[in-house]
Formats: structure tokens, C-alpha cells, sequence
């Protein structure tokens, strides 16, 4: 009995000092986490830095705006660009990357979609005696390059799985005997990696000094910190070893300087030249929409969107998280009277083709797709890229946001955001190389409702802040947000997922807001701090997720895995108070976005409707880039938000982009717009007297 007794007192002290040292051990593990990622965030900022100071030391000889200089094979370009690419003139960077590469410089080209990439690698490829090899991914990009350029006149051909036997022989003579005409070779990173015979022809081609040159395009896929990891492009630096004369040119439309790093690494090209363009897509219009919990509603709203915005049938992609989804979305969109078809990995690739063409051909208005509608859209004037649910990193954001607009005309960018769906993601994401940090920073990227989505990609992308001219939601938003003091409600959480970890249970993100709302409920609060809705304390939760006060745990079971909240590394301070959060007010509702007004043209004033098909004109007329060059920041801004206009801003507006090619019926339109308001208030303006102008001013009221 004593005996027994003994035994459970010692029991009882075991396991408490057990309870003290699970405590310890928890909080050496949270500051062995903390200290591991503040390791990688130094140690990427070292690289940074030593790869910049290397580019400088080891920049070569010739001054990078030299390449802009005179040199032996101007005209000859000239009149290639001219009379075989039918170009009238060259855009930003191209002319520089040509004359490197024709000088035998290995080249590396970050330039935006649709910013005219092929051009840099083709024209010399043409300019050049011999053969050009391009390495792409995909068959469909192939295709489509080798019929645009065989339709130029250009001999360019692909070796692929699908070439038949005579082309082969073709290929094979010209290269191997330099019989023939070949000018311009695809083929996929595969035949590289996997085919010695056709290693071999390539051997004797640059034995007898007939490679000309060699493109890697979409280089991205080299590196596996990119958002299209492609195993097969790792062996891709065997070219270099290879043929170490023949200049390489590696093109992608996004890199971060970590990507930059490593693809010029595997490429083996460490002196190469880099022409950095800017990531800044100007004529697109960047917004986020706050997304229904209820499903249909959300179709709804998307399918408003897409028939009130574009009743012309204007083209737009729709992406979604799952193939399941993407096919339910396209079919209710469909019965809203959308020409949707969907477009997913399960799908074969007939299908995937006949959905891919009718919707080039314009024959449907919308692909509803997953991820895998990805490399090789290169259809130029889709209007608008909605996203169902939100991407998994920046990156792939940036890219699959940039297949609208690649003509250079006005686009939407939209993505429906509910804080409910990041565990979703982050299930999906997070056993993936910095997968969480990725997904967090575009989820950092919804939640904000002050900062300039622009922005967000000039930081992600490491490049200086540019203008954003009213070209995205937060920008354009006139209303005025308030932040709430979260930090009591913080602390409420905290110390729920304290008590749970005691208890050894768990909650997901929706358990843990009920638990909130039933512990706000009992607490008989008298506390100045506001009541809040069940979609604020889930974007609180998120927010607190993302600056480390809690974290994500996952789970697997046999079917699926879970995400829970638990407590994250800087749990302590959050409930001592020593943290103040602020929630900032709510995500704009889908009627208060600028361009969603602005492309509104059923909605849209005469003069709105007359402004707006002056920035298509315009931006045509400037071969198809909206017109930097040619218009002042403050110009743009006038005619991209439809803001409030005098006659004398109309007037020295349409006087810099050549009143008489523009101007005059623009503003016959306006005087009797503003004769019409003096008269009648029509057209949802009010005019004010304002010094000796006469000012429009739109009434959002009247018109939401
Ligand atoms: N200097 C130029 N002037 C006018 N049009 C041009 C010029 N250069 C390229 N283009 C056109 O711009 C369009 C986009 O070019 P291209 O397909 O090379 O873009 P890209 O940079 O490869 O884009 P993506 O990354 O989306 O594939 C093409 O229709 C091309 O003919």
C-alpha cells in the first residue's frame, strides 16, 4: 500500500518535470525554427549580394549601352526586321540583345510576356550563316513558332516526338551535311537529355561550324526555385560544355534574382550579358475582389463581371484550384450564358487542343482552366484573367496574370480572395521548396487593402518602385479604410490555441473561428474592442499566420491532408499585449473598383466610351504597347481611370497625341456632354464650377 503510494508520488513528479521539459523543449524548437529562417533569409540576402558585386567586378569589357552603338550588321538587320518579321521598329532592349548576341556574347534576357522575346534569338538567327538551336518545353509553343516563322518564309523546323521520318532525314542531312535549308531548329529539353543521335548530329554541325547560335527560351524551367521546375532543362549546361564558342541566349519573363542566379549557373554562362526589363505590365489593371463563402454566388459574380465588362465576347481565362472545379465553374458558367469550355491535366491531349483552338480562334469567349493551361498561351488580346481562387506564389501569380493584355491593350487582372482558402493551398503546398513562404506572400498580396499591387510585384521582383497610375483597386479606391485595433482579439486566440495545446486538440481555420465566436460570446465583453464579422476574425487569423504569431501544422490521413493553426513563433508577444495588430477595414466589394466601372462600357458615359476607345487607338498605334513613350504619367492616369477632366486637360491630352489624328470629336463629345449636365445633370455627372473650369465629376453612387 505504502508501497503503491511511493510509486505515485514519484509518478506524479516525473511527469511534471516531464510537463516542464516538453514546455522548454517546445520553446527551443519554436527559436530553433525562428533562428533556421532567419539562417535562409540571410543567407539568400548573402547571395544576393555577392552575385551583384560579381556581376559588377566581372561585367564585361564592353559598356551594356555600348550595345545600343553602331555596328557592321546594322542595315542588314534593318532589313530583316522589316521585310522578313514585317517590324517596323524595334521595342525596349531588343536592338541591344541582338547586336550582343551577333557579337558571340552568351546572353540573358528577363523580359516581360508578350515584350517580344522571340524576335531577340530569331532575327540574328537569321542574321547569322548556320543553324539556330532552340530548346522549349512545350510541343504546342513549338508548333505555333514553327508556323509563324515557316509563314514568314523563314526554313524553321522541329525535331519532336512527332516529327515524321522524312522531316527527320531533312533535319538530320542539314545538320550532319549542312544540306538543304534549316535555319532555325526546335526541340524539347528531352532530345537533349535523352537522345544521343541527335547529340551526335548536333556534334558534327558545330564541328564543321554550323551552330549559330543557341536559345534556351522559357530558361526559367532550369531553375527548381522558379514556378515551372522542368527536370530535363537541368541538363541543358552540357550545350555550354559542349559548345563553348557558339553564343547562348537564355529568355524567360520572370526571374528573381535567386532564379538569375542559379539559371545562369546550370547554363554554365557566368559572363553572360543581362538585359533586365522591367516586370511592370502597364496596361494592366490589378485587382482583388472579396469572395463569397457561398459558391454559386461567386459565379455570379464572376459571370456579371464578365458579361457587363466585356459584352462584345472579348476573350478571358477563368483559373481554378481543382480539374473538379474547373469543370463545375465552366458549366455554370455556361448556363449563364458564357461560351466557356474547361481545360485540365486529366483531359487528353486531343481534347486539350480542340478547347485550346476554339478558344484562339475566338470561337468561345472563356477557358476555365487549372494550372496546366499554363506555358504556350500566346493569344494576344485576352481581356481579362480571373482568378477563382488564388495562386500559389507571386510568381506564378505574375505569369498566369500576364496572359491578358500581351497586344498592349487594357486589361483586367482579378482574383477572388477568401481568407478561407489559403488552407487549402497551404495543404497542397507545403512539403514543396519554400512553398508556405511563397504562398504567404501572395496571400500577404490579398489581404492588403492599402498598398499598390503593382508594388507588390516591384518588391517580389526586386526592382524599383514605378508608378502604378491608378491601375490597380487599392490605388484607385477613394474610400477611405479604418484600421481596427485586433490586439484583445488576438489575444483571445492565443490563449484558445494555448488551452487546445494543453488539451492535445486541434482546430482548423474555421474550428478555431467558431471557438472565437463562442468564447467572444461568453466573455460578456466590456472591453472597447469591436465586434467582429466571422470573414474579418478568418482574415485575422490568416494575418496572424503570416506574421509568425501562428503557423500552419498539417496532418495526413489516407485521403487528403489537413491544415490546423497552432501557435507560431512569436506567440508570447502577441499575448502579452507587447504587439499591437491592426486589421485594416473590409476588402473592396466588387462595385467599387475603378476599372471594373471603367470597362463597364454598357455603363459607361459617351465620353467615357469615346476616352476609352482613344486608349485602344492610341496603344495600336504605338504597336501595340500603351503609350509610355508618348504620354506623361498624369495623361495616362487620365485616360486609364476616366477620372474627372476639364477641357483644358482634354485639350493638352489629346494635343500630345495629335489632336487632329484624335482629338476633335472627343471633344465635340465632351462640350456636349457638359452642355447636356448644364441643362439636365445627364449621363450620372454632376458639373461643379471650379475656378474658370468646368469640372465632370462622376457620382459613384448613382452609377454602382
Ligand atoms: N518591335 C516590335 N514591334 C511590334 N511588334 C513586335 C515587336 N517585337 C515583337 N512584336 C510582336 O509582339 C508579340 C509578342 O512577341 P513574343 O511572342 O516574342 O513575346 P514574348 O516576349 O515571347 O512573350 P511570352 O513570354 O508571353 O511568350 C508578337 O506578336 C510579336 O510579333
Amino acid at each position: 500500500m505504502e508501497d503503491e503510494e511511493n510509486i505515485e508520488e514519484e509518478l506524479l513528479l516525473v511527469e511534471s518535470e516531464l510537463h516542464g521539459l516538453q514546455d522548454k523543449i517546445k520553446m527551443l524548437l519554436d527559436r530553433q525554427e525562428e533562428l533556421y529562417e532567419r539562417q535562409s533569409q540571410l543567407q539568400a540576402l548573402l547571395e544576393i549580394s555577392k552575385t551583384s558585386r560579381d556581376a559588377a567586378s566581372s561585367a564585361p569589357s564592353v559598356a551594356p549601352e555600348d550595345w545600343s552603338g553602331k555596328f557592321s550588321w546594322d542595315s542588314q538587320a534593318d532589313d530583316i526586321r522589316f521585310n522578313v518579321f514585317g517590324i517596323s521598329s524595334y521595342r525596349s532592349n531588343q536592338r541591344e540583345i541582338i547586336n550582343s548576341i551577333m557579337s558571340g556574347k552568351d546572353v540573358l534576357v528577363i523580359m516581360a510576356a508578350g515584350g517580344g522575346k522571340s524576335l531577340c534569338y530569331q532575327l540574328p538567327a537569321v542574321l547569322r550563316d548556320g543553324i539556330a538551336l532552340v530548346v522549349s518545353p512545350l510541343l504546342s509553343l513549338i508548333q505555333d513558332q514553327v508556323m509563324g516563322l515557316t509563314a514568314l518564309g523563314i526554313p524553321a523546323y522541329m525535331l519532336t516526338s512527332t516529327t515524321n521520318k522524312e522531316v527527320e532525314k531533312l533535319i538530320y542531312k542539314a545538320l550532319e551535311k549542312g544540306e538543304g535549308e534549316l535555319k532555325i531548329l526546335y526541340v524539347t529539353p528531352e532530345k537533349i537529355s535523352k537522345s544521343k543521335r541527335f547529340m551526335s548530329k548536333l556534334e558534327k554541325c558545330h564541328h564543321a561550324g554550323r551552330l549559330s547560335l543557341v536559345a534556351i527560351d522559357e530558361a526559367h524551367c532550369c531553375s527548381q526555385w522558379g514556378h515551372d521546375f522542368r527536370p530535363d532543362y537541368k541538363n541543358l549546361g552540357i550545350l555550354k560544355i559542349q559548345f563553348p564558342s557558339v553564343p547562348m541566349i537564355a529568355l524567360t519573363a520572370t526571374a528573381t534574382s535567386k532564379v538569375q542566379m542559379d539559371l545562369i549557373e546550370m547554363l554554365h554562362i557566368p559572363r553572360c550579358v543581362k538585359f533586365v526589363s522591367t516586370v511592370n505590365r502597364p496596361n494592366l489593371y490589378y485587382k482583388v475582389y472579396e469572395k463569397s463563402s457561398v459558391g454559386k454566388v461567386v459565379i455570379d459574380e464572376i459571370a456579371n463581371f464578365i458579361t457587363e465588362s466585356y459584352p462584345n465576347k472579348e476573350s478571358g481565362i477563368v483559373y481554378c484550384f481543382s480539374r473538379k472545379e474547373c469543370e463545375q465553374v465552366a458549366k455554370e458558367l455556361r448556363e449563364r450564358g458564357i461560351a466557356a469550355d474547361y481545360y485540365h491535366a486529366d483531359m487528353d491531349s486531343v481534347a486539350r487542343e480542340k478547347v485550346h483552338m476554339r478558344w484562339s480562334k475566338s470561337k468561345s469567349q472563356v477557358i476555365v482552366g487549372t494550372v496546366a493551361f499554363g506555358m504556350g498561351i500566346n493569344k494576344p488580346d485576352v481581356r481579362f484573367v480571373v482568378h477563382h481562387s488564388l495562386s500559389k506564389s507571386m510568381e506564378t501569380y505574375y505569369q498566369e496574370s500576364g496572359r491578358a493584355g500581351r497586344d498592349g491593350l487594357p486589361s483586367e487582372c482579378v482574383l477572388y480572395y477568401r481568407p478561407g482558402d489559403v488552407p487549402r493551398q497551404s495543404s497542397m503546398v507545403f512539403y514543396e521548396n519554400c512553398g508556405l513562404q511563397n504562398l504567404y506572400d501572395i496571400v500577404r498580396y490579398c489581404q492588403s487593402k492599402k498598398s499598390c499591387r503593382r508594388g507588390a510585384f516591384f518588391q517580389h521582383f526586386g526592382e524599383a518602385v514605378q508608378e502604378c497610375n491608378g491601375m490597380c483597386d487599392n490605388c484607385a479606391s477613394s474610400i477611405e479604410l479604418k484600421d481596427i485595433d485586433a490586439t484583445y482579439h488576438t489575444k483571445i486566440i492565443v490563449s484558445l490555441l494555448q488551452d487546445m495545446q494543453h488539451n492535445d486538440q486541434r482546430a482548423t481555420l474555421l474550428q478555431l473561428v467558431d471557438k472565437f465566436k463562442t468564447k467572444w460570446k461568453h466573455s460578456g465583453c466590456s472591453n472597447e474592442a469591436v465586434d467582429l464579422k466571422k470573414e474579418e476574425i478568418e482574415q485575422l487569423i490568416v494575418q496572424l499566420i503570416i506574421d509568425r504569431v501562428l503557423k500552419e501544422e498539417f496532418q495526413h490521413t489516407a485521403y487528403t491532408t489537413n491544415a490546423y493553426v497552432a501557435l507560431g513563433p512569436l506567440w508570447k508577444l502577441a499575448l502579452q499585449g507587447n504587439r499591437p495588430v491592426k486589421l485594416t477595414g473590409a476588402i473592396h466589394s466588387q462595385d467599387t473598383g475603378g476599372a471594373s466601372k471603367s470597362t463597364k462600357r454598357s455603363q459607361m458615359s459617351n465620353l467615357e466610351a469615346k476616352l476609352d476607345d482613344l486608349r485602344r487607338t492610341i496603344s495600336s498605334d504605338n504597336g501595340g504597347i500603351f503609350p509610355h513613350a508618348v504620354l506623361s504619367t498624369q495623361q495616362i492616369s487620365l485616360l486609364s481611370s476616366h477620372k474627372p477632366t476639364t477641357i483644358a486637360e482634354l485639350e493638352n491630352l489629346i494635343g500630345k497625341v495629335k489632336a487632329d489624328k484624335y482629338g476633335s470629336d472627343i471633344i465635340e463629345v465632351m462640350q456636349s456632354e457638359i452642355d447636356g449636365g448644364k441643362d439636365s445633370g445627364e449621363n450620372g455627372a454632376k458639373r461643379q464650377k471650379k475656378d474658370k473650369d468646368v469640372v465632370l465629376v462622376e457620382s459613384s453612387e448613382e452609377e454602382a
